[in-house]
């Protein structure tokens, strides 16, 4: 039987005690040297944060055990603490880095049922720095949470980031004109979600399969491009979390413009996923049009800008057609020539909406 030990088999200071000195562990053994914005660290009612910049962004984000991670997939995998951590930063400091900001803190609440092994949680702090690290964030530390039980596991982060001077980069500024540009990946994440949750498949067998399902289970959100973007003029920016055209319809709406996607571009995103796509049944371009959970960065950057290599031109910002085209605004995003609303069926989607959405896409 399970002789694992469990929370519940502890109080909260000594899980505490276990949990907090893991998240800066491995940043010494990466070699990162970057800045901390952490003042004071886990420990006090609050942690004290630098924020140089006088205004600092802030936004959250929360993973539910069943909703946005199974601890055993149907396919038989099983998430790890790691994985939730790790996931759970990702989809943090991509926020920050939406704004054009450096992620420079989170903190972290833990809802965990008493039955969880201590071992998974060790492995979420872990996780967590892993994500950062991984992110290229290495100067944002956890520098606090909470802890508590409850009937299932919920992990809960905010972060902060720092605009460095910087206007933020809103999803309001795209201008007509603009180029459409994509930092990091979409439709992988997706694609390995598919694959989680197919039970006929027997994953760890082919490499290119499992690459999706860690994009899925430890996404990489490329956040130094958030910065870096920002002062290359970006007129707008998004992390694409629920599906590039409801992510970039976001944005199309709030800038009161449209967008066009070239189909090349996305073809080249499609083209690792064509091996899942066969597989299951789908065509890969609508895990690229429709999948979210990469947290890849998209923005808008005006015309003239050469894009430094790392960023993929996904298409263009065009004025919003009138009335007297007889096209409805609703039209915000085309493939090409064609609204994504008029695509075959197999490629259309609606992206993801925790209250609309089924499992998967
Ligand atoms: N409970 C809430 N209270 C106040 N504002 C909220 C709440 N939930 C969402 N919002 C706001 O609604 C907006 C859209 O939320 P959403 O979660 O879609 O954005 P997001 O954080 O970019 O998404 P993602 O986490 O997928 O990147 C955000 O500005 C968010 O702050
Ligand atoms: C078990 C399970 N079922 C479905 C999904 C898909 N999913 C959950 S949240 C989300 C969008 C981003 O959410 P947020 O906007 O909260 O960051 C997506 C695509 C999953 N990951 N796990
Ligand atoms: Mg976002």
């Amino acid at each position: 039987m399970n002789q694992e030990l469990t929370v519940g088999q502890l109080s909260e200071g000594q899980l505490i005690a276990r949990f907090a000195p893991l998240l800066a562990e491995q940043s010494a053994a990466s070699g990162e040297s970057a800045e901390s914005y952490q003042i004071l660290g886990p420990g006090d009612d609050c942690a004290v944060v630098a924020a140089p910049d006088g205004r600092f962004v802030i936004s959250t984000d929360t993973q539910v055990q069943g909703q946005d991670f199974a601890l055993v997939w149907p396919s038989g995998v099983r998430s790890s603490g790691f994985d939730t951590g790790h996931k759970c930063a990702t989809q943090n400091v991509a926020d920050a880095a939406a704004m054009g900001a450096v992620p420079s803190s989170l903190v972290v609440s833990l809802t965990l049922p008493k039955n969880t092994p201590v071992r998974w949680v060790e492995d979420l702090a872990r996780g967590l720095r892993a994500g950062t690290l991984a992110c290229q964030a290495p100067q944002c530390h956890v520098v606090g949470g909470d802890l508590g039980a409850g009937g299932e596991i919920s992990v809960t982060a905010t972060v902060t980031g720092d605009l460095q001077g910087r206007d933020p980069v809103r999803r309001n500024g795209a201008r007509p004109g603009d180029q459409v540009v994509l930092a990091g990946t979409v439709g992988r994440a997706a694609a390995g979600l598919d694959l989680l949750l197919d039970p006929a498949l027997e994953l760890g067998r082919d490499p290119q399969l499992d690459a999706l399902v860690n994009s899925q289970l430890r996404p990489v959100s490329p956040t130094p491009w958030g910065a870096r973007l920002a002062q290359s003029g970006a007129t707008s920016m998004i992390d694409a979390s629920d599906g590039l055209v409801r992510d970039l319809t976001r944005v199309a709406t709030a800038s009161g413009v449209e967008i066009v996607l070239n189909r090349e571009a996305l073809e080249e995103l499609a083209q690792p996923l064509r091996p899942a796509g066969e597989i299951l049944g789908q065509d890969p371009l609508h895990w690229v049009l429709n999948g979210g959970e990469d947290h890849g960065l998209l923005s808008t950057v005006p015309a003239d800008r050469q894009l430094p290599a790392g960023v993929l031109r996904l298409g263009s910002v065009r004025a919003e057609c009138t009335a007297a085209t007889g096209v409805t605004h609703t039209e915000r995003i085309w493939l090409e020539q064609t609204p994504v609303s008029q695509l075959p069926l197999g490629l259309r989607g609606r992206g993801w909406d925790h209250f609309e959405s089924e499992d998967g896409f």
